[in-house]
This record gives C-alpha cells, structure tokens and sequence, in this order.
C-alpha cells in the first residue's frame, strides 16, 4: 500500500506536496508583488521542484539482471516512488513528478521543463537540472537533438522551440552561451579556446555572471540546434564502465530572453496605464529580462563502479567534490540552516540563484532499474527528497524598457515628419493650383481690360473725330459767316493797326529827343548851379522844383508809353487771330487811349515850351 511504506526525506513526514499547486500550473498572480522599474521587489515563494524519471534497462541490465526484480516501483498516479530494500520491505518517497521508463521525451518536457520556460518568459529566472547517477538519462533526458527521431528530443531543444515560439523577433531576443565546468574551471563549449571563465556577482543584486562567455543570439532553431551539436562535440566525455559515453563534467546551458511586453498588456495593466498616462500615449514598455538555466550534471559515481583511474580518477573526485557541494548547500537551505556554503565550488557558486535563490527550479532526478545500483539510487532519490524543501523566493526581472521607447518615439517621429511632409506637399500643391488659378484668373480679367479699354478707344476715337468733324463744319460755317460779314473790316483794322504803329514808332522818337534835350538841360543846371553856387537865389530853388516835377511828369509818360508798346504788340498778335469785330473794339479802345496819350504828350510839350521860356528869361536876367 502506498500509504503504508515509510516516508525518506530527512524526517518521517514526505513534504506537503499536495498543499502546493499544481506542477505545471503558472505562478499564482496574487502572490506576485510588483515594483517596477529597477527590477525590484516582485516576489513569489516557490519550492524547488522534483520529478524523478526511471530509466529503461539497458542491453547489460537485461542480461545481468534478468533473474533480479528492479530496485524501484513507481507509482506515477500517485506520485510515488517505491524502493526496495528487499523482497518485501520497501521505501516510498513522493515526489512531484514520477516519470515511468515509458514516459516520452514530450511529457517528460511538459511536466519537469514547461512550467519553468513559461515563468522565464514571464521574466522569472528559470533552472532546470537533471541529477543521477552515471548512465542514467540525464543527458538523454535534457541535452538529446533528436536529428533522426523528433520525439526524442530533449528538454533543452523544446525549451528553445517553446520560447522562438511564444516571444517576437522584432522585439524581444534570445541569445544562448552554452559552458561546462571540468576540473573546477568554467569552459566556453561554443569556443573552447576561452577555458578559464570567471564567475562576476552584482553585489548588489546577487546576480551570476559569466563574462567572456561567448553568446550568440537565436533567431531559429536549426541555429540553436548546431550550436547545442557544436557544445556538445566539445563537451568532456569518456568511455566508462557505466557508460561508454559518460559526460565527464556539467554542461551549462544558459539561455538570455530579453522579451518586450507592452504596458497594458498584462495583469498588472491598469497600474501601468496609470503610470503612463502623464507620459501620453508613450508608455515605456516592460523589458523582462528572464534567464533560462540547464544544467546537465555530470553523473554521481562510486569510483570503483566507474573503474575510474588516472586521470578520469582525478575527473571523478571533482565531479563527485562539486556535487557534494552541491548537496551540502542543498542540505543546508532545506534545513533553513544560517550558512549555506555556496563558496565551496564554482558549480555552487554558479547556481547560487537556482537554490535558495529567486529562480523556479525544477529538478529532475534520473535513476536505473537495477538492483546492483540500488545504493546510488537511493542516494539519488534522497538528493531529491531534500531539494524538494529548498525554498525559492522568485523575483520577477523587469524594467521600463527605454531604449524601446524611444526607438517607438523615433519610428513615430519618423512617421509624423512623413506625414507632415506629405501634407506639406498636399498643401504646396494647393497654394501651386490656387496661383495657376488665380494667374489664370488674372490673365483673364487683364484680357478682358484690354479689350474694354480698346473698345473705349475706338469709341473715343469715333467721338472724338466726330467732335473734330462737328468742329470742323462748325468752323466752317463761322468761317463762312465771317466772310460773308466782316472780311472788309478785317483789312481796315490791320491798315489801322499799321499806322498806329507808325504813330507809336514817331511817339517813340520824340520821346528820345526829349529824353536827350531833357539831359542837356540837366547839364547846362548843373552848370548854372556851380555858377550860382554863393547866391542860393531863391529863383534857381523854383526853377529845380520845377524841373523835378517836369521830370516825375516825364517818368509817368515813359511808363505809359512803355505799357502802349506792350498793349500795341499784343494787339498785333490778337488782331491775326480774333475775329472782325472783337478787333474792331479793340481798336477803338486804342485809338481812344492813343489819342489821351498823344494829348498827354502835346501837354507836356507845352508845358516844357512854358519852361523852356521861363528857363531862357531867367537866363536872361
Ligand atoms: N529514458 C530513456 N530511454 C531510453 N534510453 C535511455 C533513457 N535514458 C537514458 N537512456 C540511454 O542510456 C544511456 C545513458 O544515458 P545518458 O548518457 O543520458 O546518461 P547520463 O546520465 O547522462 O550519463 P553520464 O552521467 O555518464 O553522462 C544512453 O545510451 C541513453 O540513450
């Protein structure tokens, strides 16, 4: 009966595995506490799981063992595992997982691997670790190609495939360094020339890292294929007794998934969105940083059983120290205990975080039929039963993934500057169309302007030649009037204008003799002044105001004569072009006006006779 055997796990009780959620289930969301970025807080209690698988009897096992029961019963139903001690005593251990000899590679996947890979795309750490006895299917059970036979592919080629499949190129990346560590040192099995690897801690994170391992990004899995074939052909192996191709150290496979996951598209959404709104649209996206951990463990042996000597003695007791180690620390977390002695081999040290730590571990222990192994069977089953205590605390890896930000903010930059210049180019075409338009618009109304205004110009012409044509009957008309009327006057007007002339002409000579006697006079005054210069006779004071007065006379005739003149040569002009009978009034007005200047003048020559007579009797007395 199963509930009758006895519990082996380090006390009489197996672990309430039952209370704990399904293997295969996703981490309960409520436990899940987020603090983003930085990567912080986000934790998750989560035991180690353990599967354990049985191996089918080999060719040897068939034979030695033919007339010998198997050391083991399992009862996967009830996830247990029966070992014998003898005919009719056994152990029962539970476990999370009991893997029959029958079970397929794709179970053995889903159950041991799948919940794991789902957590590191999440952005959990993830380890999965395959630990027994030589020859048992450790590294049938994770590290096999499965080029001939798809379904014996093994837990490191699903893994891969699940991951390609649930992640996008476009943003996320997968990238793999695959290593071992033989003899205490860490080797690059993609390039064997980098054999002496150092383990980096963060301090402040307790982060593991490798540098100098080489990593190679995956972009499909053939490419990951060739690289797990490339490891492998570098891996240490050797012929032993257990098995002809025993991995003689621990093969590190470590898978890097950088996986973008926009804000809003998860369960924590609504904070998310929140958070982003001052941001607008742009919300950062999560970059979940999850790192997948496979370890193939290089295989527990008694060394007599191995028929290990020399040099592969010397690889078996490192082997067999690191494994220790392994366990010791294994021990020492199930049993809370204050110090875990991580620092005690470099595979310790480099799964620091896959016990105790913040991955989901899931372990799968592998072990033989045989009835001859049983004590390394047991001490495989008893490894397990302890790892199944060791507690994790998983943290989720996620920051504000900037960088994709801002290569959005740019393809969006980009896009708006497209569309910017397309609506410039639109808008560019419009103002060309309204121009040509508005040219043409323009050429239009000047076309029509023209032709108005040539219209209006003939229409001008026309008025204009017929006022001229009007005119011209008008003139014609007068012309004939004029003829008919006054053409004699028109001659005895310009005969009359011809002596007066004349006249003017004797007016002007006579003026000139007068100015000439009228200086000759001054002269002989002066003269006579110098003479009478002591007498000062009041008779030569009235004789000067006389002569001053006799000259502003002659000034005022001067003017009038000059202003004749200028009357008399417009009245030459205008007496061509006037009409008869205004010259006729003209020339009446000056003959009037000639006639008071002439009795100005005859005036003013009597009254110089007068003078001159009174000069010549003074003279005389
Ligand atoms: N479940 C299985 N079904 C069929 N064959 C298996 C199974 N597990 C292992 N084998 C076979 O057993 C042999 C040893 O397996 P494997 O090399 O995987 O053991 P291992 O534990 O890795 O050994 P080591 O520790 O020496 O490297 C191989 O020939 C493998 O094909």
């Amino acid at each position: 009966m199963a509930t009758s055997g006895v519990y082996r796990n380090g006390s009489n009780k197996a672990p309430n595995l039952r209370a704990s959620s399904s293997f295969k289930s996703k981490l309960p969301v409520s436990n899940v506490r987020r603090s983003i970025p930085g990567g912080a807080t986000d934790t998750v209690s989560g035991r180690v799981r353990v599967a354990v698988r049985l191996r089918p009897r080999n060719a040897e096992e068939m034979a030695a063992d033919a007339d010998f029961a198997d050391c083991v019963e399992l009862q996967p139903e009830l996830k247990r595992l029966k070992l014998r001690k003898n005919n009719w005593d056994s152990d029962t251990y539970e476990f999370d997982e009991v893997l029959t000899e029958y079970s397929s590679q794709k179970r053995v996947y889903e159950v041991v691997a799948k919940p794991v890979v789902e957590s590191v795309l999440d952005g959990y750490n993830g380890t999965v670790m395959a630990y027994g006895q030589t020859g048992t299917g450790k590294t049938y059970t994770l590290g096999r190609l499965g080029d001939e036979d798809t379904s014996a592919r093994g837990i490191m080629v699903r893994s891969m495939e699940d991951i390609l499949a649930n992640i996008s190129l476009e943003t996320d990346s997968v990238s793999v360094s695959y290593l071992q560590i033989y003899m205490e040192t860490i080797q690059d099995l993609l390039n064997p020339a980098n054999d002496n690897i150092p383990i980096v801690e963060d301090q402040r994170t307790g982060d593991v890292s490798l540098p100098g391992a080489t990593v190679v990004e995956i972009r499909d899995q053939q490419t990951f294929i060739e690289l797990l074939r490339l490891g492998e052909n570098h891996r240490v192996a050797a012929n032993t007794k257990l098995n002809t191709e025993s991995s003689r150290s621990h093969a590190i496979l470590m898978v890097h998934m950088k996986r973008s996951v926009l804000g809003g598209e998860d369960e924590f959404s609504t904070e998310n969105e929140n958070r982003s709104h001052s941001v607008g649209n742009f919300k950062p996206s999560i970059l979940r940083k999850g790192k997948l951990v496979v370890v193939d463990l290089a295989g527990s042996e008694r060394v007599h059983k191995s028929g290990s000597e020399g040099h592969m003695l010397e690889e078996a007791k490192s082997i067999n120290l690191s494994l220790s180690a392994l366990g010791k620390c294994i021990n020492a977390l199930a049993e809370n205990s204050a110090h875990v002695p991580i620092r005690d081999s470099k595979l310790t040290r480099l799964l620091k975080d896959s016990f105790g730590g913040t991955s989901r571990t899931s372990l799968v222990v592998t072990i033989g039929p045989s009835p001859r192994h049983r004590a390394e069977t047991a001490s495989t089953i008893l490894f397990g039963q302890r790892a199944m205590k060791v507690e994790n605390m998983l943290k989720i890896k996620e920051e504000f993934d900037y960088k994709s930000l801002s290569k959005r903010l740019e393809i969006e930059l980009d896009k708006l500057i497209a569309d910017n210049e397309r609506q410039q180019k639109v808008y560019e075409n419009e103002v060309e169309r309204i121009r040509l338009e508005a040219q043409k618009r323009v050429t239009e109304a000047e076309r029509n302007c023209a032709e108005a205004l040539e219209e209006e110009k003939v229409k001008c012409q026309m008025d204009y030649m017929e006022s001229i044509k009007k005119l011209e009957e008008k003139w014609s008309v007068n012309q004939h009037k004029c003829v008919a009327n006054g053409e004699v006057h028109m001659d005895s007007g310009n005969d009359e204008v011809t002596k007066l002339k004349a006249l003017l002409q004797n007016e002007i000579c006579l003026r000139k003799a007068a100015e000439e006697e009228n200086k000759n006079l001054k002269l002989q005054l002066v003269k006579f002044s110098k003479a009478e210069l002591s007498g000062g006779s009041t008779n030569v004071m009235n004789i000067q105001e006389i002569l001053e007065e006799e000259c502003r006379q002659n000034k005022k005739l001067e003017e009038e004569v000059r202003a004749l003149k200028s009357q008399l040569s417009q009245l030459s002009t205008e007496a061509n072009l006037v009409c008869s009978m205004e010259v006729y009034l003209f020339c009446d007005l000056y003959y009037l006006t000639l006639a008071i200047c002439l009795m100005s003048i005859s005036v003013f020559y009597s009254h110089f006779g007068a003078f001159m007579t009174y000069y010549n009797n003074m003279l005389q007395l």
